[in-house]
């Protein structure tokens, strides 16, 4: 036999796109989550793809139905990123072979229906297109009992617009500059945010069903970690400096996001932002003599699909 000219040097395998609706019914208050889950798996799984031996494969339908598994069972379903640690542990804990775990989850909107002003016990609407999204990896290398959870969330697909409050000057000018710098503008993008937290350590399940990291601590800041509430506060965070920077640039803008992030989210160790610039063009009514050019005249816009401009950055905890 000639040698093979390669050799594996990455294998990783699972299921993608696991749809999940889970309800957790607590009296008449219903709660709910819509989560399209990924769950990967590395380990010993060379001579799968070398060998063509199976013996070492745990169908990504056995993994579909632990996902299942772990969605009726997991005391966090409600939680993104507690569900997949969960189920990551549960990968890696079942299987000796099976080192790692890469778990994404992605969470669609289901907010409670207000009747009059009061929340309805157990019906909701999709109020927005953005989605949460979580990244595990759980890392069984060190030892079964000693797990550790990387954890990066984030979210996707928020659309914002500003009327006003937003102007790009002061940029190179040469040859090849045809933009005209403006002191206002409609500054419009669609929000990719992702942050990361500080590795956790995460204690083995006693009781695979009831693992006891209720009180999971971010290393070092000695406090319990809520995701929950960090996923509610960037959002709002990200919401608000929009609306209320007087923006220089995307970039500018972008830049005081993160900063606003990391001093007010000690869990947070880095916050990264990848936002398409999505213009609007003043209609040039000349033809017509009508004035839709000057910027306060400007009242009707082309939304430019493409090109975009896409401004992204990581920032970091020092
Ligand atoms: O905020 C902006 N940043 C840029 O880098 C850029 N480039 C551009 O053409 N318009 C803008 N706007």
């Amino acid at each position: 036999m000639s040698a093979e000219p390669g050799y594996l040097s990455h294998a990783r395998y699972g299921k993608d796109k696991i749809r999940v609706f889970r309800v957790v019914r607590e009296g008449e208050w219903h709660h709910v989550v819509e989560y399209n889950v990924t769950a990967l798996v590395e380990g010993d799984i060379e001579i799968s793809y070398t060998k063509a031996d199976n013996s070492v494969v745990v169908a990504t339908d056995s993994i579909k139905n632990i996902t299942y598994y772990v969605a009726k069972t997991s005391p966090y379903i409600l939680q993104p990123e507690r569900f997949a640690i969960h189920l990551g542990t549960h990968l890696v804990s079942k299987y000796a072979h099976l080192h790692k775990a890469f778990i994404t989850v992605e969470s669609l909107r289901w907010s409670r229906i207000l009747v009059g002003d009061k929340p309805h016990t157990h019906s909701f609407t999709r109020d927005g297109d953005d989605k949460r999204i979580v990244n595990v990896e759980v890392d069984a290398t060190a030892g079964k009992d000693k797990l550790v959870a990387k954890v990066e969330s984030g979210l996707k697909d928020l659309l914002v617009l500003k009327t006003s409050g937003s102007g790009f000057t002061n940029f190179v000018k040469d040859e090849y500059t045809t933009l005209i710098p403006v002191d206002d503008r409609i500054f419009s993008t669609t929000i990719d945010l992702t942050y990361k937290f500080a590795p956790f350590p995460v204690p083995p399940p006693a009781d695979k069903s009831k693992p006891e990291w209720a009180g999971l601590q971010s290393a070092g800041t000695g406090d319990v970690w809520d995701s929950e509430k960090a996923a509610e506060h960037v959002r709002k965070i990200t919401l608000e400096v929009f609306a209320e920077d007087e923006s220089e640039s995307v970039q500018a803008t972008l830049y005081k996001m993160t900063q606003k992030i990391l001093t007010e989210n000690k869990f947070i160790q880095s916050v990264t932002y990848a936002l398409p610039n999505k213009h609007y063009v003043p209609v040039d009514m000349k033809y017509i003599g009508v004035d839709n050019l000057t910027p306060e005249k400007a009242e009707v816009f082309v939304p430019i699909a493409a090109p975009s401009g896409l401004i992204s950055a990581t920032v970091s905890r020092k």
